[in-house]
């Protein structure tokens, strides 16, 4: 699914007026009459006071839709304005005098905080005060007011966005956001619906299509693409029947040292258990026996040193390699890798230690191979490209490095992203249980075991997330949070699969 900026929203706003020939205060009766009928389905004319609190742009007007449709339907609704500025939008104006010719009174005007009402812990709060035309913090009474709105324990339904959040800048004042228990977002979910800072404010959203111009949304290039499951299902590959294992690639995974042996042995055995043909796992000598025996369906090369990598030497010509897994900081091993971006000739993930290496010498940075993956967690990342100021200086930060470079980056996190240049593909899948040592390193496996297969960088790195998190979700349902252990992930990424062509009924995302 597209996310969009708000001018493109705007934009859409004007194309589908202009095209299907109506005019914006249709499109807002669209819209409100939307929101008008989910409550509906839901409330079945339940006499619980409705309070919706207006602004005074078209996020008020779509309010006062709402409210006038919830009147006619005989439902117990106060609307209050909050009259902050005499500046309305017209749709608002047209809105405000419908409401008062269909109810025969006019909304409720407040100038300040004397005027904010006392509402009940079983009342339903419904939030229109600002849309994506906020343009700076709320201030004053208007923030005071989302304030008293966050004090109460009554259900807080916002309609297309958190007031006081914007669609896609960074928040300046986070107590001025309505915390609220759902949103409905009108066509498409806004950007900062997904990142770490902002994310926390909208638990709970589903997309209204309001019947947007689809040509013209098609025609957009987004700002960020949403991954689900119907967008994994398309990115799957059939497997042949008379394949062989040889259709399915070698991947070589460079990692661990000694007291790390774990992370290579996650990393190998994601990369079976994602359906790579083989997999040889390089080791120090140390770690022979402990891969041999626990991952016997992978073959193990050793390095000359008992402990850490030093020589990354292959005799076959890998499918995929993915290197950095608990290798540790040795001058020896950054050598050693230094030598392999030399000479890499197929599709590589670089991760942890490798990344660390690669941060601190910086002409390793430009012996980065075309299309290599990197898949740092923050810590990585703040060495990789620099620290940033919020999560959108972060995500530019990543453009940057991504074009600059020609590489992927994953920025690792609740909603994992892949940044391959201005592209931004959001995964939704995963859980805080993922959030345990060694999962990185099953990451990495499953990257480098799709690029074993033939899935280009940018889908293995796309696809992968989405299986990892997959297999993350289907984990929890046995072992919960708390005890998920990495190797559940591993055990999981079989129902990944099955589950991408399972059918399921539609339900509101949670975050
Ligand atoms: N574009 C679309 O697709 C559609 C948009 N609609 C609604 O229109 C909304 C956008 O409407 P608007 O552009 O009128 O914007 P808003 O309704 O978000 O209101 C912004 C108004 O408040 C002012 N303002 C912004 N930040 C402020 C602050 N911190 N303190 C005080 N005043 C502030 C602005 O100057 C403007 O007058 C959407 O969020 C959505 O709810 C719907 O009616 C239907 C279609
Ligand atoms: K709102």
């Amino acid at each position: 699914m597209k996310i969009f900026s708000s001018k493109q929203l705007y934009e859409a706003d004007e194309v589908t007026c202009n095209n299907q020939n109506i005019t914006s205060v249709d499109l807002m009766e669209r819209a409100g009459s939307y929101i008008f009928t989910w409550l509906h389905q839901r409330m079945q004319g339940a006499q619980v006071p409705v309070h919706i609190f207006c602004g005074i742009g078209n996020n008020g007007g779509d309010g006062l839709v709402l409210g006038r449709l919830l009147i006619e339907s005989g439902y117990n609704v106060k609307c209050y304005i909050a009259n902050f500025t005499d500046k309305r939008s017209p749709c608002f104006l047209t809105n405000y005098s419908r409401y008062k010719d269909v109810t025969k009174n006019w909304p409720i005007l407040m100038k300040g905080a004397e005027d904010f009402p006392e509402i009940a812990p079983q009342d339903i709060i419904i939030d229109a005060l600002f849309g994506i035309g906020l343009n700076r913090p709320p201030e004053g009474w208007v923030k005071d007011l989302i304030l008293h709105i966050n004090t109460q324990r009554a259900f807080k339904l916002s309609i297309d966005i958190p007031s006081g959040l914007s669609a896609e800048q960074a928040v300046e004042d986070f107590d001025a956001i309505v915390k609220s228990n759902h949103t409905l977002t009108f066509q498409a979910p806004k950007l900062s619906f997904f990142l770490p800072e902002t994310g926390p404010y909208v638990t709970f959203y589903e997309a209204i299509d309001i019947g947007l111009d689809a040509a013209y949304l098609e025609s957009q290039e987004p700002l960020a693409q949403l991954i689900a499951k119907p967008q994994a299902q398309r990115f799957y590959k059939q497997r042949n029947k008379y394949a062989h294992k040889g259709n399915f690639g070698h991947s070589l995974i460079v990692a661990g040292s000694y007291g790390m042996m774990g992370a290579s042995v996650l990393a190998t055995k994601a990369t079976m258990r994602i359906g790579a043909g083989k997999v040889t796992a390089m080791v120090p000598r140390s770690g022979y026996s402990i891969l041999q025996s626990t991952v016997p369906e992978a073959m193990v090369k050793t390095d000359e040193n008992e402990d850490f990598i030093t020589n990354i030497n292959y005799d076959f010509e890998p499918d995929a390699i993915a290197v950095g897994m608990g290798i540790g900081n040795n001058d020896e091993t950054a050598t050693a890798l230094k030598a392999l971006l030399k000479k890499v000739l197929c599709p590589i993930v670089i991760d942890a230690d490798a990344l660390n290496c690669i941060s601190k010498t910086k002409t390793l940075i430009k012996l980065l191979p075309e299309n290599a993956i990197l898949t740092p967690h923050p810590g990585e990342l703040a060495r990789l490209v620099g620290e940033w100021t919020d999560d959108y200086d972060k995500i530019k930060k990543c453009q940057e490095f991504s074009a600059t470079y020609k590489v992927i980056i994953i920025i690792k996190g609740a909603n994992t992203i892949t940044v391959m240049g201005n592209e931004l593909y959001i995964n939704t899948t995963g859980n805080p249980g993922m959030a345990t040592a060694g999962s990185g390193d099953v990451l990495s496996g499953c990257l480098s075991g799709l690029l074993a297969q033939g899935y280009d960088p940018l889908l293995a790195s796309v696809f992968g997330v989405y299986l990892h998190g997959s297999a993350g979700n289907i984990a929890s349902q046995t072992v919960g949070f708390e005890a998920m252990m990495a190797s559940d992930i591993i055990n999981s990424l079989g129902d990944a699969f099955l589950e991408l062509f399972r059918q399921e009924e539609e339900a509101p995302v949670a975050q």
